[in-house]
């Protein structure tokens, strides 16, 4: 299709759930992205289910406890008051993959109208069912269009300002465009793209596999080890999401290799820093502390999808082992060390 053009330049008024790291640095980026939209008194409403916080973060301007020292971009409404959302023309569903499909069922009738795109920005896969959030969405919200978006992006990074570029897809892939459009900014580069299912696996499977580069590199396995990870880790997500209709160059692009180039690389990323922490034999039950690690949640029910689909998944099963207690960190490493050789694809 054509690339996003002025023709559908008119404003779109964008609603936040969510008001952690993510949300709120999104929040910043949608309120930043129009400064001719954002004169004309738009606000954009950024949602959280804790008054007290919500209160807090009105009067002071920053989000204290998710993203501290960061201001909030004029425009940015926090609230707790669900009837925020009325107005708005899309909504990004900023909330941990895990409690999507409750906090969904708690504001259904504040997003139940035709057509309201609902973009989903958390990544992960729903424990219990195996969906992916699309589904979910549409399970929960029937009337409600499904969109993801994805990428290389720490919350920090996109909240300071500083220039990121990520991926947002939806079946209409001219919506995804106009969605695109309106959140792109002089700092946030926002593609789209008409495969929300690469988008999407892209998103939930990097953070299973940023878990294991913090697991060698918390062991002290050195940067040859890692590459290896990165690249071997980027062949059984290829075939994962390929085997669940994503395409290849999807998971070539932002949401695939970008994130994980992003997140097998660097501390700042959450599910990194937990894997470092087991490689260094903190427990599992300290390692995370006490952040949101989405890949630990998605490792099992990766596997478990994987599995029934028939797709090998090396990497992502060690991780899966290793967290459920099956097996050590050395014993793990010696388990794909020692699997049969044989081409590479
Ligand atoms: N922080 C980051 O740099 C990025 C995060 N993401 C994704 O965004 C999603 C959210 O992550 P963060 O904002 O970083 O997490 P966070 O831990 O900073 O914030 C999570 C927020 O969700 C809220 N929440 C939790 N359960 C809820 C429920 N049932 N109903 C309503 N609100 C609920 C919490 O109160 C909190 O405000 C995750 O899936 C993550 O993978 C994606 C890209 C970047
Ligand atoms: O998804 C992210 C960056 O793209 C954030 O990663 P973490 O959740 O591991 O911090």
């Amino acid at each position: 299709m054509a690339e996003a053009s002025d023709a559908f330049a008119s404003p779109l008024r964008i609603a936040v759930i969510g008001a952690g790291a993510w949300g709120t640095a999104l929040a910043n980026a949608a309120a930043r992205a129009q400064p001719d939209v954002m004169a004309s008194a738009e606000s954009v409403p950024l949602w959280g289910r804790n008054a007290a916080d919500m209160a807090a973060m009105a009067t002071r301007r920053v989000n204290e406890r998710f993203l501290p020292g960061v201001t909030l971009a004029d425009g940015v409404a926090p609230s707790s008051d669900p009837a925020v959302m009325a107005g708005a023309d899309a909504v990004l569903l900023v909330i941990p993959a895990q409690q999507i499909r409750a906090a969904l069922a708690g504001l259904k009738p504040h997003l139940s109208r035709p057509g309201l795109p609902v973009i989903i920005c958390a990544k992960g896969i729903e424990r219990g069912s195996g969906l992916f959030m699309s589904d979910i969405v549409r399970q929960s919200l029937p009337e409600a269009v499904p969109a993801v978006l994805s990428g290389p992006s720490f919350a920090a990074d996109v909240a300071r300002g500083l220039p990121t570029a990520v991926v947002l897809a939806a079946d209409d892939e001219w919506l995804a465009a106009r969605l695109a459009r309106r959140l792109s900014g002089p700092t946030l580069r926002v593609y789209h793209s008409g495969d929300m299912r690469g988008v999407e696996i892209g998103g939930a499977a990097k953070n299973v596999l940023a878990i294991a580069c913090g697991i060698v590199m918390g062991r002290g396995l050195g940067e040859s080890a890692r590459a290896a990870l990165v690249a071997r880790g980027f062949a059984e997500l290829v075939r994962f999401a390929t085997a669940f209709g994503g395409e290849t160059a999807t998971l070539m692009g932002l949401s695939g290799l970008g994130d994980l180039v992003l997140t097998c690389g660097s501390a700042q990323s959450r599910n990194f820093a937990f894997g470092e922490a087991l490689g260094a034999g903190v427990a599992l039950a300290a390692a995370g502390g006490g952040k949101l690690t989405e890949g630990a949640a998605t490792a099992p029910v990766l596997l478990q999808r994987a599995r029934a689909a028939g797709v090998d998944m090396p990497v992502a099963s060690a991780v899966a082992d290793i967290l459920d207690g099956r097996l050590g960190v050395d014993d793990a490493v010696d388990a794909l060390m020692m699997r049969p050789l044989r081409r590479e694809s």
